[in-house]
């Protein structure tokens, strides 16, 4: 059983700590700031790939520390996702982060994860994040691809059109309910 509870997190009001420069820290700044372009990350690594150091070019949100880790760059942190390539290290983040009740993801170490990355599907402001229990990322990113491919433009509009109508009904909650459950059956 997935036991997995996805919940879309407003990263841009929180602070969000990525230690680990290499082709890890790569995927997940950019995850984070494809979704988030203006979340405020902290990047922290002695060796930091070429295209991350492009990537403070273009977001000033991103930080970059060229250094080893040390426990005070936790401070002031909300979630830290973890890629170095020393294991020990990555443990030892993981523990000094749930000493301070920080969320923290250890990319190599599912079990060490209290939170997944997903592949996420955009159309618009409709967004689909898939997971699959961790056993094939893969699998995630190439159903992303389907649903991407599938999934009309045109939804943008209905999203907009929808808006509008739900601004505009009066009346009690149930009664908006009803109206707005029934505008949307076509979909079934
Ligand atoms: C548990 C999880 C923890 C986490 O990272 O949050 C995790 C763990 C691991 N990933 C590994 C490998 C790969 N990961 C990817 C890609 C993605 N991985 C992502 C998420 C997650 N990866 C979480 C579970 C998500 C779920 O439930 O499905 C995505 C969805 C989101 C993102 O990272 O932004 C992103 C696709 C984004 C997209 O394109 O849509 C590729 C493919 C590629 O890069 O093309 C490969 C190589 C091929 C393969 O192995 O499948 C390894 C082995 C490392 C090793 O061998 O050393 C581990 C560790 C292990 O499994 O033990
Ligand atoms: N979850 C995932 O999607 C994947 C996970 N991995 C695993 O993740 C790990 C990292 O992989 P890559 O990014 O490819 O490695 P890499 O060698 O490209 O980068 C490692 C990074 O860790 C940094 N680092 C090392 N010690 C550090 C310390 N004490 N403090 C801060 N930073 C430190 C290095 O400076 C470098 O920036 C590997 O163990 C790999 O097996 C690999 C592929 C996919």
């Amino acid at each position: 059983m997935n036991t997995l509870f996805p919940i879309f997190v407003k990263v841009e009001q929180l602070q969000l700590l990525i230690v680990g420069g290499g082709y890890v820290g790569l995927e997940k700044v950019t995850a984070v700031l494809s979704n988030a372009p203006a979340a405020p990350v902290t990047l922290v690594a002695p060796e930091i790939r070429d295209e991350i150091r492009e990537l403070a070019g273009q977001y000033p949100n991103l930080t970059l520390v060229t250094d080893l880790y040390h426990k005070n760059y936790l401070t002031g942190k909300d979630l830290v996702i973890v890629g170095t390539n020393d294991k020990a290290v990555n443990q030892q983040i993981q523990q000094d982060c749930k000493a301070q009740k920080i969320l923290v993801n250890v990319a190599d170490t599912p079990a060490l994860c209290d939170f997944y990355l997903s592949s996420v599907v955009k159309k618009g402001d409709l967004k689909i994040a898939v997971s699959t229990n961790g056993k094939s990322p893969t699998f995630a990113k190439r159903f992303r691809e389907v649903l991407e491919e599938i999934l009309p433009d045109s939804l943008q509009e209905t999203l907009d059109n929808l808006t509008q109508i739900r601004n505009k009904l009066k009346g009690d909650f149930q009664e908006k309910l009803e109206r707005l459950n029934e505008i949307t059956r076509v979909m079934k």
